[in-house]
């Protein structure tokens, strides 16, 4: 007979259903400013159920749900691994796309979507790992939480922050590790992160006297904030510099990136032209690493960036804190105080991966929301040899570099779950088993 039963089907064929399911969730357009999130929802809920997992929907906020699985280990005393992943994407430029961006269509063996690389990818390579241990026949012994969360990448408030705040999280959860998205690597190494830059949204105001448009004269709010912007610009470059030549990694240096320029007196026809404006501001997208001196980049921006005798103001539209409350940087232990990053290492070498050097990931992600409550929280996600296309036109991901992010997620899965030997230096048991 030509029937097959599901338990006997080749490989290709489960490899196929595999990709069709992450087909289905890329179609779902949960793109700002109006994502979807009640289909996501659906969607993660049903594969859920279909693994047995519990589940619950969080409405933290309305028409926002957050849903939480959970996978209980057979050892619920010990702290819990949490899979973070968010649901929400950044909006796409239709026209520009070689391929839609919501019909997750595959040429050339990609699959070309918004969230292919950010991070739907992530969230799904998380389940379908638990598929395989669950036939394999596996069993956590931690306890494995997953989250999808709404909001990221409009600053997480209503999702991840949340989250980390919450009754639930901090009373029941007990979480001891949480794995959240990271970049993709042209290279073979897989990249892995331990920290972010933190994000300062800068707008610069000048004003001055109006004039006429033939007139030479100091102090014109043109003239001011053209001033500013030639300082912002040399900072930026010296900080560029470094890491042209090689001296600073991407995440170790300030970055500032002009966003947006708004002066003029407008007329029907565009812009008056005669007439020197009395008002002018720039706004600046500058990432902070956790590892430079917040107070010294302040001063900056209020002495020479910004300065009052320049008849300057400034205002932060959004300034994430690089330090905790102790004072000091926002950051996962790397050495050996932290036994979840060499696990991570030993498990995707275990599936024929190599990982990287530790690195600060360059934009921010929700992992600093569980980092800021001291948990370690680890940045990776499972695309080597693909070029970094997060918020760029015709993002896709190979179908290849899919299904072996899922044998890697088993092997850390199965890893995690399975760790017991929380020891001590002196060899004393740091938690009761
Ligand atoms: C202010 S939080 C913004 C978060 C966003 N995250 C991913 O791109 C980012 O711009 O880095
Ligand atoms: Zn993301
Ligand atoms: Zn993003």
């Amino acid at each position: 007979s030509l029937v097959v039963a599901a338990s006997e089907q080749s490989p290709s064929s489960s490899s196929q259903l595999i990709i069709s399911r992450f087909q289905q969730y890329l179609k779902i357009n949960t793109a700002h400013p109006n994502p979807n999130y009640h289909e996501a929802a659906e969607f993660i809920l049903s594969q859920a159920k279909s693994l047995s997992l519990e589940s619950q929907t969080l409405d933290f906020v309305k028409g926002k749900p957050l849903v939480l699985l959970k996978w209980p280990g057979k050892n619920p005393h010990l702290p819990s691994i949490l899979l973070n992943s968010h649901t929400d994407v950044v909006p796409a430029e239709h026209h520009k796309w070689s391929h839609p961006p919501f019909d997750a269509l595959i040429d050339d063996g990609r699959i070309y979507a918004r969230g292919s690389q950010d991070m739907k990818c992530v969230g799904l390579q998380y389940l379908e790992a638990i598929r395989k241990l669950k036939s394999s026949g596996f069993e956590p012994t931690r306890t494995v939480y997953l989250s999808f969360v709404p909001d990221e990448e409009i600053g997480g408030h209503d999702g991840a922050e949340k989250l980390a705040e919450s009754e639930i999280f901090n009373r029941e959860m007990n979480v001891g590790i949480v794995l959240d998205e990271g970049l993709a690597s042209p290279k073979e190494n897989y990249r892995v992160f331990y920290g972010e830059r933190c994000p300062w949204w800068l707008v610069i105001k000048a004003s001055g006297a109006p004039g006429h448009g033939s007139k030479l004269y100091d102090n014109a709010a043109l003239e001011n904030l053209l001033k500013s912007i030639e300082i912002v610009r040399r900072f930026r470059a010296s900080q560029f510099d470094m890491v042209k030549a090689g001296l600073k990694p991407e995440g170790e240096v300030v970055s500032v990136n002009m966003v947006f320029l708004k002066a003029g007196t407008p007329s029907p026809t565009g812009f008056v032209m005669n007439l020197q404006p009395s008002e002018a501001e720039a706004g600046f997208d500058i990432r902070v690493p956790p590892t430079a001196d917040p107070a010294s980049l302040e001063r900056r921006i209020a002495e020479e960036w910004a300065p009052v005798s320049r008849n300057m103001t400034f205002e932060f539209k959004q300034k994430a804190s690089v330090h905790d409350k102790f004072g000091k940087p926002i950051l996962t232990a790397t050495d050996s105080s932290n036994p979840w990053l060499a696990l991570l290492e030993g498990a995707v070498k275990k599936a024929n991966g190599k990982l990287g050097k530790p690195e600060i990931f360059p934009a921010a992600t929700d992992a600093r929301y569980f980092r800021e409550r001291g948990l370690p929280a680890i940045g990776f996600s499972p695309m080597a040899n693909t070029p970094i296309l997060l918020h760029d036109h015709n993002e896709y991901l190979s179908k290849d570099e899919y299904l072996k992010g899922i044998d890697m997620y088993e092997s850390i899965i199965s890893a995690y779950a399975s760790y017991v030997e929380e020891e001590t230096k002196d060899g004393v048991a740091r938690e009761e088993l």
